[in-house]
């Protein structure tokens, strides 16, 4: 008997788990695949190692000096084995022994909820084991690459983002299905070591950026090589004898590739996990209240955090829910107080209107809340102002020919920033200063108070308040 159950071992599991044992009470994890979950060995890590070195010779021919002594071309073994490193080779023995040194127990088995609070673990033997859990049950199984419907896809053997971020060589041509994060980013990374990319993005390149966003990643990518085709949808896809992958677009077109990355978005992975014991549909993404506890299902005893609840798929994001999923779970099986208003420390109210995402493309994306057109469809009267960013002073001394834009969205009746996306080479490192606008709801007189240092790509912020007006 644990205090809690957590199913599911990513970054998200971890985190609740350690904040449960902080809390004074005990916990098991159950783990299927490996402690650390997609982030650590499929999607966060060795995704950014794939792009980092691409980006940094990127940078130095930018730059008169740097440029004349880059004399060779990227070495993709060499970055290969860096994101064998950073994927741990696959291994999980360091993030075990976190495990072991916070005072976590693990189960490694498929977890399935058989009752309420009971939790049985089938090991890779066929062993099960029973665990009940005497306060809460969390589930933080997290989400799987989605397959389209399409004639002959499966058989084709396609990659998804696994095969893409464990790939052992970089194949001669990739094509690409989608043109969300993962294609935008898998495009450049793969456009980067040498393939010769084709992306088709049915319904436009990150298209739920500003379009800007999207439009200076794709004329980027053109720019490196890749073919990026948008409005484009595959109708049939077929590999022949020698491996090569035929696919044929809705209009009869062809495109022929070595591997295909199918990149359309998620799946939760509540196919197998006991949903249906409880009166809940397997299959089906979590649906929970803000403290991160499932509706829908009685007693008050099961939470959903991470991927698995939907409300934003990301790590940073997952992490943050896993805080205050601990925290509350604690606090209620102490009796204690549950501070569940807005902004509360039990509550992840940051998900709605806040959420920091970087795409790590070149150029770079990064954005925090709403966009333009998101602000206007809650109801928002707003001010959009763009500047651009190739016009600090700090831009240019940053890179020759700095191309770049950055656009804050006002909600003009309470005079704060709901939303910025800066594009621009290296700009990820500038959005923690925007994140922390509109989550403080900094209000707009005050910010002309937060001075950037000068020269730096910083200066921005006051380029966009002077464009803004005092
Ligand atoms: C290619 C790619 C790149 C990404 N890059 C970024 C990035 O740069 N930054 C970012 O913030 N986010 C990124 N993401 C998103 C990020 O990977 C996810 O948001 C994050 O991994 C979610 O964490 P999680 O713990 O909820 O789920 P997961 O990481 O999916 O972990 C869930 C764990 O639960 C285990 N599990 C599932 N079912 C069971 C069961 N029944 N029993 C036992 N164990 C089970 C799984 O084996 C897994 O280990 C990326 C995603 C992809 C696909
Ligand atoms: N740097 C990061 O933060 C990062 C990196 C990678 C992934 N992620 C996370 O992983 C999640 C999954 O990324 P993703 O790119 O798979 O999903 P996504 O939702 O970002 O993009 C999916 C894309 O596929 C298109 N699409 C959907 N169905 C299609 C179909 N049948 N045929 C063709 N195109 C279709 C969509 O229009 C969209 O452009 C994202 O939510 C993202 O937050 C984050």
């Amino acid at each position: 008997m644990y205090d809690v159950v957590v199913i599911g071992a990513g970054p998200v599991g971890e985190n609740v788990a350690d904040r449960i044992v902080r809390g004074g009470l005990t916990v098991a994890v159950v783990e299927r695949e490996l402690v650390g979950g997609e982030c650590s060995y499929w999607a966060c890590m060795p995704t950014k190692a794939l792009l980092r070195s691409a980006a940094a010779l990127n940078a130095a021919r930018r730059l008169p000096g740097a440029r004349e002594a880059v004399t060779g071309e990227l070495d993709a073994a060499a970055v290969l084995r860096r994101r064998d490193a950073f994927a741990s080779n696959w291994q999980d023995d360091g993030q075990v022994s976190w495990l072991e040194s916070a005072g976590i127990t693990l189960y490694r088995g498929q977890g399935r909820i058989t009752a309420e609070r009971v939790v049985e673990v089938t090991g890779a033997d066929g062993s099960t084991t029973t665990l009940t859990a005497r306060h809460a049950v969390v589930v933080a199984t997290g989400s799987g690459a989605l397959l389209p419907d399409i004639a002959g896809l499966r058989e084709s053997a396609p990659w998804t983002s696994r095969e893409a971020a464990a790939a052992k060589e970089v194949p001669a041509r990739l094509a690409i299905i989608g043109g969300g994060v993962v294609a935008a980013e898998m495009a450049t990374a793969f456009t980067g070591l040498g393939s010769a990319v084709t992306m088709l993005a049915r319904d436009g390149v990150l298209h739920l950026a500003e379009p800007f966003a999207g439009e200076r990643v794709a004329q980027s990518l053109r720019q490196a090589g890749a073919s990026v085709h948008l409005e484009a949808e595959v109708a049939s896809v077929s590999r022949d004898g020698a491996g090569v992958v035929h696919l044929t677009l809705t209009g009869g077109a062809q495109v022929d590739a070595d591997e295909l990355l199918v990149a359309i978005g998620r799946t939760p992975n509540t196919q197998d996990i006991g949903l249906d014991a409880i009166g809940l549909k397997a299959g089906e993404w979590l649906h929970v209240d803000d403290t991160l506890r499932v509706v829908d299902v009685d007693g008050g005893w099961l939470y959903a955090a991470g991927d698995v609840n939907r409300r934003a798929l990301l790590t940073h994001q997952g992490k943050y829910q896993a805080r205050a999923v601990g925290d509350v779970i604690v606090a209620r099986a102490r009796g204690g107080a549950v501070e569940d208003g807005r902004w509360g420390r039990h509550v992840a109210t940051a998900d709605e209107r806040a959420v920091p995402q970087v795409v790590f493309t070149d150029p770079e994306v990064a954005s925090v809340g709403l966009t333009a057109a998101a602000a206007q469809t809650a109801g928002l009267r707003t001010r959009v102002v763009d500047y651009d960013l190739a016009a600090v002073a700090g831009s240019a001394l940053h890179a020759d020919d700095y191309q770049g834009q950055a656009r804050m969205v006002v909600d003009e009746d309470r005079r704060v920033i709901v939303g910025v996306t800066l594009v621009g080479p290296d700009v990820a490192e500038l959005l923690h200063a925007a994140t922390i606008a509109v989550v403080g709801e900094v209000p707009l007189d005050r910010l002309w108070h937060a001075v950037p240092a000068y020269p730096t790509v910083s200066e921005v912020w006051l380029r966009l308040l002077e464009a803004y007006g005092r």
